[in-house]
């Protein structure tokens, strides 16, 4: 079985739960007390998907301001970008859109752009309504699901919503040195909530 290595970068705000949503998909844990992430970490994960096995390497940037900057050094090559808010917080969802237009104008050309509204637990207190973050999503072409790091909801669904975007190797595309193309399969977007 062939192994793709699938580079994807989280962005988003500080506090939405990027790095909660990589350790409950690499681990399946949840920290409470989780520490604001310095720089970037990474971790991998490897599942099947079809007849592949996509072995994510992940990119967790830090959201706070000041390290904006180091953003791109993630998101360059990346296949696929996450980008994260918190459902309880609207400016959260104003700073995804800063990302969005930021991965527009320099970042790869096919890159797969998945929205995760996160901390869908706390949907008592919800300030983005899912209408608005679908037809968000729909107007540039990506993927969005409402997550729950904490509760383990729609979390798994998502990375496999980015793998179903990977359009299959082609052998014949496939040069000797193990070269691979990436791109965006369809330009349809995805749904899922809690
Ligand atoms: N209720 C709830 N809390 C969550 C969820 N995900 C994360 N949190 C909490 O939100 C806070 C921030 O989580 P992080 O994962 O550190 O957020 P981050 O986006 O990585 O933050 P930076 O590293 O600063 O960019 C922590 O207190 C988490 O425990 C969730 O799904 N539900």
């Amino acid at each position: 079985m062939a192994i793709r290595e699938l580079k994807v970068c989280l962005l988003g705000d500080t506090g939405v739960g990027k790095s909660s949503i990589v350790s409950r998909f690499v681990q399946d844990h949840f920290d409470h007390n989780i520490s604001p992430t310095i720089g970037a970490s990474f971790m991998t994960k490897t599942v099947p998907s079809g007849n592949e096995l996509h072995k994510f390497l992940i990119w967790d940037t830090a959201g706070q301001e000041r390290f904006h900057s180091l953003a791109p050094m993630y998101y360059r090559g990346s296949a696929a970008a996450v980008i994260v808010y918190d459902i309880t917080k609207q400016d959260t969802f104003h700073t995804l859109k800063k990302w969005v237009k930021e991965l527009k104008e320099h970042g790869p050309e096919n890159i797969v752009m998945a929205i995760a509204g996160n901390k869908c637990d706390l949907s008592d207190t919800r300030e983005v309504t899912m209408k608005d973050a679908r037809e968000y999503a729909e107007s540039i072409g990506a993927i969005v699901v409402e997550t729950s790091a904490k509760n383990a909801i729609n979390v798994e669904e998502l990375f496999q919503g980015i793998s179903r975007r990977i359009p299959p190797l082609d052998p014949h595309e496939n040069g000797s040195n193990g070269a691979m193309k990436l791109g965006r399969q369809s330009f349809q977007s995805t749904t899922r909530c809690c």
